[in-house]
């Protein structure tokens, strides 16, 4: 019998993961001055290191027929082809997005960049509605797709 034609609830799902990365902020269109003005201790030549927590959220309806807004076993292989490109990584000489396009690894390019490569592996990319990476306890950043 089939099921009965109901609204669907709107639910949204979170996965979290964690990696560890070094980075430097640094632009290669300042002096080196002004790089040390406004990075300060990040600007350190010989770079420093976080342990990183990546969120990511779904925000989609309950499919009836599996109870899901999307398979966890899914996401987790999808997330984990990611954490690969960044864990245990330099930023800015490991990572091709930030080496070769001189993006300053600030924790909101990384999000940008996190949110980016999960979008393009997922079975259902729509779905995807925001990336929260930590970089420490008390420094937050969410993307959610936006830009101005
Ligand atoms: N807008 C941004 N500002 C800063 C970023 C960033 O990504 N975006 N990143 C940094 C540095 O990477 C730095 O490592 C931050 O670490 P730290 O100052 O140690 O972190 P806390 O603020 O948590 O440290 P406390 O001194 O304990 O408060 C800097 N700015
Ligand atoms: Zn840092």
């Amino acid at each position: 019998m089939p099921a009965p034609n109901l609204a669907r609830p709107i639910v949204q799902l979170k996965r979290v993961e964690t990696f560890s990365a070094a980075h430097r902020l640094h632009s290669t269109e300042l002096s080196d001055e002004e790089n040390l003005q406004i990075f300060g201790k990040c600007n350190n030549p010989n770079s420093h290191g976080h342990n990183y927590t990546w969120e990511a959220v779904l925000k989609g309806p309950v499919d009836p027929r599996t109870g899901m807004v999307y398979n966890l076993a899914d996401l987790k292989k999808e997330m984990a082809v990611v954490l690969e490109m960044v864990d245990h990584k330099n930023l800015d000489k490991d990572v091709a997005y930030f080496r070769d396009n001189n993006i300053i690894s600030t924790t909101e390019n990384l999000a940008v960049f996190l949110y980016t490569e999960l979008k393009n592996r997922m079975r259902s990319p729509e779905l995807l509605y925001e990336v929260t990476v930590r970089e420490t306890d008390k420094n937050i950043f969410t993307f959610s797709g936006s830009f101005s």
